[in-house]
C-alpha cells in the first residue's frame, strides 16, 4: 500500500530562461555543437509541488498531455537522484505548466532542474550543486544552469558556467505558436558554425545574435511575421533554436504597452530579468525556516 507521509503543498518555481544572444563556434566529435550563450533567468515559470512518500514510489500527480511519465524530464530526474543517493523515499509530483513546450524557453529543462534541487532537500540527501548539476547534464545541455539559478555566461555544450549579473530589464516574450525541436536545427547543413569565440567583457547585446535564427526564419514563417512586428518596438531577438521571440525594455510599463498592442493570435508575457532565479530563493527560504525547525 502506498502510504502519502508527508504532505508538502508548498510550490517550488521553475523558471523560465532567455538566450540573450547564441553564438556557434564549432561542433563536437559527438555532433553537439560549441556553444557561447548568455542564460537570463526569468521571475516567471511553471510551478511544481512535492507529495513525498515513504514507499520509494516516484510518479507524476498532474500527467504532462503529450509526454509519457517516463519521457516527463521530471520523473526522469527524480529517479536519477534516487538511484545516485539510494534513497528509499519517493515522490507524487504536481506540475502547473505555463511555459509553452519547444518555445526555447527552457521549460524542460528548468523543471528538471526544480525537481533535481527540492527533492535534494525534501529527501535530505545532500547533494552539492556541482553534484546536481552533474545528473542535470545527463537530462540536458540546459538543466546544469537552471540547477545553479544564476544569470550566467555559458560555453562548451553550455555546462561551462560564468555568473553574469546583468541591469534589471523586463522582457516581453512572445510565443508564434510552432513547436520546433532542437534537434532539427542543430542538424540543419545550413547552420552557421564558424562564430569567432568571444571575450565576455566584450559583451554587448547589439553586437552579438542568435546563430539559429536566420535558419528558423527561413524555414518557419510565423517566427519571421512576429520577428518582422516586435522589432518595429524594440530590438527583437529569438531565444535557444526557437520558436519564440523576446524584446527588451527598461521598464514594465514600456513592456506591457507593447504587449497590449500585439495581435492575440500570438501569445506572450511580461517578464522581469532576475540575477538570482526563483528557485534559489525558495530553496534559501526552505534551508533557514528548516534550519531553525532543526534547533527548536
Ligand atoms: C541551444 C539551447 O537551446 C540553448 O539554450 C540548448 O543548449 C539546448 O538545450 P536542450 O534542449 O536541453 O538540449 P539537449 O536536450 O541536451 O539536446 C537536444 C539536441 O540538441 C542538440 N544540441 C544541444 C546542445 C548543444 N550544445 N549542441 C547540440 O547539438 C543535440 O542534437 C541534441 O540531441
Ligand atoms: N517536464 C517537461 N516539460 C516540457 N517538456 C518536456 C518535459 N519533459 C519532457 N519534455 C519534452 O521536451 C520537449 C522540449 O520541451 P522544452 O519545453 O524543454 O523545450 P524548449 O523550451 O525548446 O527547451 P530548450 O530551450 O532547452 O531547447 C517537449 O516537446 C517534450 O516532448
Amino acid at each position: 500500500m502506498d502510504i502519502t507521509v508527508t504532505v508538502n503543498k508548498d510550490w517550488w518555481p521553475s523558471p523560465a530562461k532567455l538566450n540573450l544572444f547564441l553564438h556557434i563556434l564549432g561542433r563536437y566529435d559527438n555532433g553537439y555543437h560549441k556553444l557561447q550563450s548568455l542564460f537570463q533567468m526569468l521571475d516567471y515559470g511553471d510551478k511544481l509541488a512535492f507529495d513525498i512518500n515513504h514507499t520509494g514510489t516516484i510518479a507524476m500527480s498532474t500527467p504532462l498531455k503529450g509526454v509519457k511519465d517516463e519521457d516527463n524530464l521530471i520523473i526522469r530526474a527524480a529517479k536519477l537522484l534516487a538511484a545516485q543517493t539510494k534513497t528509499k523515499l519517493g515522490a507524487h509530483i504536481s506540475l502547473e505548466k505555463c511555459l509553452p513546450m519547444g518555445g526555447g524557453i527552457g521549460g524542460g529543462s528548468s523543471n528538471a532542474a526544480t525537481t533535481l534541487v527540492a527533492l535534494n532537500a525534501l529527501w535530505g540527501t545532500r547533494l552539492s550543486v556541482h553534484q546536481l548539476a552533474d545528473i542535470g547534464l545527463q537530462l540536458g545541455a540546459d538543466v546544469p544552469i537552471f540547477v545553479r539559478g544564476e544569470t550566467s555566461f555559458a560555453e562548451g555544450v553550455g555546462e561551462q558556467i560564468t555568473p553574469a549579473p546583468q541591469p534589471e530589464q523586463w522582457f516581453l516574450v512572445a510565443n508564434p505558436n510552432v513547436h520546433i525541436s532542437t534537434g532539427e536545427i542543430f542538424t540543419a547543413q545550413e547552420l552557421t558554425r564558424n562564430t569567432p569565440s568571444m571575450d565576455w567583457a566584450d559583451y554587448k547585446f547589439e553586437e552579438t545574435r542568435n546563430d539559429c535564427q536566420q535558419l528558423v526564419v527561413n524555414r518557419y514563417p510565423e517566427v519571421a511575421k512576429l520577428l518582422q512586428w516586435l522589432v518595429h518596438y524594440a530590438p527583437s531577438r529569438m531565444t535557444g533554436t526557437g520558436a519564440c521571440v523576446f524584446a527588451p525594455f527598461s521598464d514594465e510599463s514600456l513592456a506591457n504597452d507593447v504587449q497590449g498592442k500585439l495581435p492575440s493570435s500570438w501569445q506572450s508575457f511580461v517578464a522581469k530579468g532576475v540575477n538570482r532565479s526563483p528557485l534559489l530563493e525558495k530553496l534559501e527560504k526552505y534551508n533557514s525556516v528548516n534550519a531553525t525547525s532543526d534547533t527548536n
